[in-house]
Parts: structure tokens; C-alpha cells; sequence
């Protein structure tokens, strides 16, 4: 049997280890959650903007190119239609990219290209303007222009060189994602199996606990508190039904003797010994409970005066035979018993222990080894036939 204070420790051991693992688990799941998202980004649109634009660039550029080799008023439209394609190109990438939130920190560094491509588009716009009126401003402009376009195509190189590198720790997070839910899983069902197995045992723990403040430790009989519960129920059950209930106490004698003897443990034996043949002899639907030291009870429902005398100095005969290894012959244990019956009526348990308590004690008195009763007074009518039937069965 495992030691008592070993079993609560390890209850709390388990509830602190399902508290740990419900704690990792709450942590790994955070992780997992933030991975997820991460890794679930979708960069296509982006990409496609930017290729978009990329592809858009050097057709622009060749067109501006031409242009500055033909003085004419058409560079003006080509700036125009330059200066609103580049706006729209970096209008849908900013967009894209403020959509994706992990996107835009890595990308911040770039920002102010954006900002300062947008402006000198603007300008550029401006300029062209003006040079409607003076055709001399066509040819720098031009040649603006055509820078702008050269930086606008390192812009879109750089963005996407950097969305390739988030690309690729998409792929690192997806790994580590998979480790990561595979050891929550772990950490899940470790943390439900730890739980149940807690559960299981703080059940066992009551129950045992139960079980414990129900019965007798040494002898593994019930013990007072719990006769006194099912007397309490079995009176009112035979009030119900008017239907009679006795009482035997049950006394070794001069168990003291054996005890100092044989000393203790032997008389705790002793005792063990005792109590395995009187739960023997016993009926299952009968309480029997070890009350005292070497005090024992009987609590038998639907059961007359007539028949406990005839249960108890059958239990008398039985100890009385029944030889214990452990000690001399002469000094095996013989027991005294009080018997009451309560007929019905609305006696209490104290009350029909008292008549039983008088009865072993006049048992005691006689002699010991022998059988008393002793009736509540409404029934007491019957006593005197009791007794008499009870001498027959001494004598
Ligand atoms: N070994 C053992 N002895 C116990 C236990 N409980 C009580 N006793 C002993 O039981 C003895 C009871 O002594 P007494 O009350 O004088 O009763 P007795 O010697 O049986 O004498 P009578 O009842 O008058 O026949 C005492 O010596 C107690 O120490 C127990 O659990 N184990």
C-alpha cells in the first residue's frame, strides 16, 4: 500500500504539471498563431505589381529616349502619359503594401523612395507644363525623365530582391511552424492525459478518504460514525414498517490479559482475527462495526428479540471454538453480548444503545462468555421470555 502523504504529493505534482503544460501550450499556441499569419501572407499581388511596372519602365524609357532625338511638342504627351503611368504603378505597390502588416516593417528602409519618386514625378509634371510655353525646357526635361525611370527600375529591383528574402524566411517560419505544431500536439495530449490522470487519482483520493472515515483501521470493520449514520436510517425504516430491530454489543473479555501476555500486537491480532469470524457469521444486510478497543457491534433489521438470541449465542459458541494459533489454549478469547430489540416505537440509537450497554454489562457480571438482553420497557413483556429462552440456550 503506498504511504499517504506520497499519494497527495504526487496529486499535486500532476496538478502542477498540468498547470505547466497548460501554460506551454497557452505560449506555443501564441506562437503558432503569429507563425500562421506570417506564413499564410500572400506576396502574388505585389509581385505582380512590381513586374508590372518593371516590364512598363523600359518601354517608357526607349519611348522618352526617341522622343528627346525628335524635337517636337509630342515629348510633352510622352512625359504626360510617362509621368501618370509610373504615379499608377507606385500608387497600386504602396497599396499592396501597406495591406500586408509583416510586410511593411521590412520594407520601411524604402519608404522614402517612394515619397521621393511620387514628388519627382510631380515636379516633372509641373515642369512639363511650362514647357509648353517654352520649348527650350523640353530637352532637361527629358533627360529628367529618363534618370527618373533609371531610378524607378533600381526601386523595383530592390523591392523585389527584398520580398525574394521574406519569401525565403516564409519558408523557415513554415518549418519551424510544422515543429511547432507538432510538439503543441505533443504538449496537448501529454497535458489531457496529465489531467485525466489527476483526476483520476484525486477520485481515488476521495473515495479512499471515504472509505477511511468510514471503517476501522485495524480491523477493517466499520466503524462508529458509520453504524451510528445507518442506525439512524435503519430506526427510521422500522418505525415506517413497525417492524423490530436488535442491537448486539459485543465485548472480548479479559482481553487485557491477552494484551499483556502476548503484548500488543499480538491482542491487535487478536482482534483482526475476532473480527474476520464475526463478519463471517454475520448477514450482509446486518451493520457490524468495531465501536471501542475490543467493543464490537451488531445492528441487525427485521430482527426479533427470539432470533438475536439466537445470532448471538451462536457468535458466542463460534468465538468461543474458534482457536487461535497465536495463543495458549486457555487463554483463547471468549465474548460477552448485550441484546436489545426496539419494536417500532421512537426510541433513539443512544437509547437503544444504553439498553444493550445494561444488558453486556450484567453479561459481564454473571460470568462473562454468556448472553444478556434487555428490553425497552413497552416491550418488556417479552423480555422475561427472552430470558428464559436464553437460560435454555446457556444451560
Ligand atoms: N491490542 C489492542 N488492545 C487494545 C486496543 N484497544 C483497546 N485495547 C486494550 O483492551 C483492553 C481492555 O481492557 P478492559 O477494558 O479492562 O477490558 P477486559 O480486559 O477485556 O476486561 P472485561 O471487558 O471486563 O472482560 C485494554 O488493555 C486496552 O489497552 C487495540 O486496538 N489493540
Amino acid at each position: 500500500m503506498i504511504h499517504r502523504p506520497l499519494r497527495q504529493s504526487r496529486g499535486r505534482l500532476a496538478t502542477i504539471f498540468a498547470i505547466i503544460l497548460c501554460l506551454m501550450s497557452a505560449v506555443m499556441g501564441s506562437y503558432v498563431y503569429s507563425a500562421c499569419q506570417k506564413a499564410s501572407a500572400d506576396y502574388t499581388k505585389l509581385v505582380s505589381d512590381i513586374i508590372l511596372a518593371q516590364q512598363a519602365t523600359p518601354q517608357l524609357r526607349t519611348a522618352l529616349e526617341e522622343a528627346s532625338h525628335q524635337p517636337s511638342n509630342e515629348p510633352i504627351e510622352y512625359i504626360d502619359y510617362f509621368v501618370s503611368v509610373s504615379k499608377q504603378h507606385l500608387n497600386n505597390i504602396q497599396t499592396t503594401i501597406e495591406r500586408h502588416r509583416y510586410l511593411t516593417s521590412d520594407v520601411q528602409y524604402l519608404t522614402h523612395h517612394f515619397i521621393e519618386l511620387d514628388s519627382r514625378l510631380s515636379i516633372l509634371n509641373q515642369q512639363a507644363l511650362e514647357a509648353q510655353q517654352r520649348p527650350e525646357l523640353i530637352e532637361p526635361l527629358l533627360r529628367d525623365a529618363i534618370e527618373i525611370s533609371g531610378s524607378q527600375a533600381w526601386f523595383y529591383n530592390q523591392l523585389l530582391e527584398e520580398i525574394h528574402a521574406i519569401s525565403l524566411q516564409q519558408r523557415l517560419v513554415m518549418q519551424r511552424l510544422s515543429i511547432a505544431v507538432s510538439v503543441l500536439l505533443v504538449l496537448m495530449v501529454s497535458a489531457a492525459i496529465t489531467l485525466c490522470l489527476a483526476v483520476i487519482h484525486l477520485h481515488r483520493q476521495r473515495n479512499l478518504m471515504y472509505q477511511l472515515m468510514l471503517t476501522d483501521e485495524l480491523t477493517g470493520l466499520y466503524n462508529r460514525r458509520h453504524l451510528v449514520e445507518v442506525a439512524f436510517a435503519a430506526l427510521t425504516q422500522a418505525q415506517r414498517d413497525k417492524a423490530p430491530l436488535s442491537l448486539l454489543l459485543l465485548d472480548l473479555d479479559h482481553f487485557k490479559q491477552i494484551n499483556d501476555k502476548y503484548g500488543h500486537p499480538s491482542g491487535d491480532e487478536v482482534l483482526r482475527q475476532v473480527s474476520i469470524k464475526l463478519r463471517q457469521l454475520s448477514r450482509p444486510s446486518d451493520t457490524l462495526a468495531r465501536i471501542g478497543g475490543e467493543e464490537f457491534c451488531l445492528l441487525m433489521p427485521s430482527t426479533s428479540t427470539h432470533d438475536a438470541l439466537q445470532v448471538a449465542d451462536r457468535l458466542r459458541r463460534e468465538i468461543e471454538a474458534n482457536k487461535l494459533s497465536d495463543l495458549d489454549q486457555h487463554d483463547n478469547p471468549t465474548i460477552s453480548i448485550g441484546v436489545t430489540t426496539g419494536n417500532g416505537g421512537t426510541l433513539t440509537f443512544e437509547q437503544l444503545y444504553s439498553f444493550a450497554d445494561k444488558a453486556l454489562y450484567q453479561a459481564k457480571a454473571l460470568g462473562r462468555n454468556r448472553v444478556e438482553s434487555l428490553l425497552p420497557p413497552l416491550t418488556a413483556s417479552s423480555e422475561n421470555t427472552d430470558k428464559a429462552y436464553m437460560q435454555s440456550l446457556i444451560s
